[in-house]
């Protein structure tokens, strides 16, 4: 990492002071997906400083653009050089560049629940008026990305031996008839009791998407994540009537990113919704969505981004906060070669553990807080 502060404004009497740091992390190998392999994540360190006098309270944070999903980084950086100027996470646009939003509203909130000396799942848990405690451990998904259908089974039939009892297959980046090769490879090898789940990221069109859920149903797939392009909300909530009665539910993932939470429940575009929360500007704003899909009957299921440990983390407290979550999509740490911290999310027979803090993790990111 190299050291790129914006000019502080922490001698101007400012009350904040936000600092951005640049990282880039190699993934182990890429992730295939349907819109082309994710093998890099770039992004920033941000630490908030609310007191101004580099007290314990310091909060941390991590914005991590991934272009199709957020702004671009040049945009990310740019917007969090200038709320460095500013006064916090209001002023940041949650629509336009989420992932800097997150960024600072993480730091924010790491920092405020530090301050109180509870874990960041409590206090997000508390300003959203949940009104239970949050989990102390969150189930996952493993999370296998395109292969062949030998390669891809392999790779179940590991993630099943390392006590994963939910499997998430990207699809969609080749031909329909290839990917229910895959899927059948996958369930013949871990069996009936493994949860499997398949994501299109929008590589179907109406027909594929039809054709492509008909020959799935065979599978007892838990859902098909975004079978449709993004902003066909319309073709997800016929799609969910259609396939042999509705055997196969549907989520929606890209779709809640780009249309909000409301559009796909207004629809009825889906039975589950997707919430990355670098994709939707900030911890407290998936949360705000988990429980607006919970009470309209949708479940919610947070995933990263393939983000670093701080946003992962952060993420973990989302799901923690969310009572009875789903798998979610948090298992993405172990595809990266390197990372910023050592992980303080162990994952034990399919469930992660949420940190007790306070804040993120207690003093895990400590170095982070303080470089
Ligand atoms: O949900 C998971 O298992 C991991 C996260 C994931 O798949 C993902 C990671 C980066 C970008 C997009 C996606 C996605 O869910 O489509
Ligand atoms: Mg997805």
């Amino acid at each position: 990492m190299t050291d790129d502060d914006p000019p502080s404004d922490g001698d101007s009497g400012e009350l904040r002071t936000v600092r951005r740091r640049p990282f880039a992390l190699d993934l182990t190998r890429p992730l295939g997906t349907a819109r082309g392999d994710i093998d890099r994540r770039e992004g920033f360190v941000v630490t908030v400083d609310p007191a101004g006098n580099g007290s314990e309270a310091v909060g941390v944070g991590e914005a991590t653009p991934l272009p199709g999903w957020t702004e671009s980084y040049e945009d990310c950086g740019a917007e969090l050089d200038a709320v460095g100027h500013g006064d916090g996470s209001d002023a940041l646009r949650a629509e336009s560049t989420p992932a800097a939003r997150h960024g600072v509203s993480l730091a924010l909130a790491d920092a405020a629940a530090r301050e109180a000396g509870r874990s960041l799942a409590e206090r997000l848990a508390n300003e959203a008026d949940v009104g239970a405690s949050p989990a102390d451990a969150v189930p996952v998904n493993a999370t296998v990305g395109d292969g062949s259908a030998a390669e891809t089974a392999a790779a179940a039939a590991q993630a099943v031996d390392e006590g994963f009892d939910c499997l998430k297959l990207k699809v969609g980046a080749r031909d329909v008839e290839g990917d229910v090769e895959r899927v059948r490879a996958v369930r013949e090898a871990v069996g009936d009791a493994v949860s499997l789940r398949a994501d299109a990221n929008g590589a179907w069109d109406r027909e594929a998407a039809r054709c492509a859920l008909d020959a799935l149903a065979a599978f007892d797939l838990a859902y098909v994540e975004q079978p449709l392009p993004v902003d066909d909300l319309d073709g997800l909530a016929a799609l969910r009537g259609e396939a042999r009665g509705g055997a196969v539910p549907v989520a929606a993932d890209e779709s809640v990113a780009a249309r909000g939470i409301d559009a796909v429940l207004e629809a009825d575009a889906a039975d589950a919704v997707v919430l990355k929360p670098m994709a939707l500007g900030g911890p407290d704003r998936a949360l705000a969505a988990a429980l607006r899909a919970r009470s309209a009957g949708v479940d919610p299921v947070v995933t990263t981004t393939v983000d670093a440990v701080v946003a992962r983390t952060a993420a973990v407290h989302v799901a923690a906060a969310i009572p009875e979550v789903s798998p979610c999509g948090l298992a993405t740490g172990t595809l990266l070669d390197e990372d910023l911290a050592p992980d303080p999310c162990p994952i034990d027979d399919g469930r992660m553990a949420v940190p007790t803090g306070p804040g993120l993790a207690g003093g895990a990111f400590d170095d982070l807080r303080r470089e």
